[in-house]
């Protein structure tokens, strides 16, 4: 598989090493400054760039016929806009704010307790998002993920960061080091407290579920999620 990679920071440099490990070369990195790119040559398109650039990578990869992969968090107002695109121009579209399998396993436990909570009024959830001080949003890609699971299976309606009324779910976000990303769902009582928590070791998790995402959309037409990607659901 030929790869143009949008964005050669931190994620696509890792994307880099994985797709390379796994066959797949890299025949187009496209970042600040870049003038052109040849779409003709890309079989595939992974997009971890940044809030502001995802959208305009992604249309204009869908102009080129060019099926895309975007991890980029920060960017989510647009993504309707992005599907229609996508569908007027019959392309192919996977965007997930995670890709690492445990991550994907983690949003499926979340909807899971979010729904056998939803039954115990004595419960308040919170979520905790941790990472390295480079990262340019908050909250998370990740966490606002993990609190529309939530609303979906619960009586909560909205997600606020930090502090929260009865019907929102507080999210707080730290920026310490170098942390790759930690998630924290938390349900407290008066008496107790269960807590889930997902800690990414590295980048590698990520990187490794883009390039599979972008082996198994080689081929199809249509708006995908990593639930599709992974058969989860
Ligand atoms: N969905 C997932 O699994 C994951 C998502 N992310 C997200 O991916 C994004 C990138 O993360 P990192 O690589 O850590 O950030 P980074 O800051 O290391 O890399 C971003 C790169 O994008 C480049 N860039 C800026 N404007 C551009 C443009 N117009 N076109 C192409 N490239 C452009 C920057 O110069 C930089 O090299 C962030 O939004 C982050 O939240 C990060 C890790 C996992
Ligand atoms: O910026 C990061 O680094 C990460 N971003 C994603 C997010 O916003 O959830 C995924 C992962 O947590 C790392």
């Amino acid at each position: 598989m030929n790869i143009g990679l949008f964005g050669y920071g931190k994620m696509g440099k890792m994307i880099e090493q994985i797709a390379q490990q796994r066959g797949h070369s890299i025949v187009a990195k496209v970042d600040v400054g870049t003038k052109e790119a040849d779409y003709s040559k890309m079989d595939v398109a992974i997009d971890f760039s940044t809030p502001d650039a995802a959208y305009q990578n992604i249309i204009t990869c869908f102009e080129n016929k060019v099926p895309v992969i975007s991890g980029t968090t920060g960017w989510l107002e647009r993504y309707a806009e992005a599907v229609k695109h996508c569908q007027e121009k019959k392309g192919a579209f996977i965007y997930a704010s995670n890709f690492s399998l445990g991550v994907n396993l983690f949003f499926e436990l979340n909807e899971q307790l979010a729904s056998m909570m939803s039954k115990l009024e004595q419960y308040s959830v919170s979520m905790e998002e941790i990472h390295h001080t480079q990262k340019l949003d908050a909250p998370s890609g990740t966490a606002i993920t993990l609190a529309e699971g939530i609303i979906e299976h619960s009586s909560y309606k909205t997600w606020k960061s930090e502090t929260a009324d009865e019907k929102s779910i507080p999210i707080t976000s730290k920026r310490e080091g170098a942390v790759a990303g930690t998630h924290i769902v938390s349900y407290e009582s008066e008496v107790d407290k269960i807590e889930i928590k997902h800690v990414a070791h590295n980048r590698k998790g990520f990187a490794l579920g883009a390039v599979i995402a972008a082996e198994w959309i080689q081929g199809k037409t249509g708006v995908f999620s990593m639930k599709d990607v992974l058969n989860l659901s």
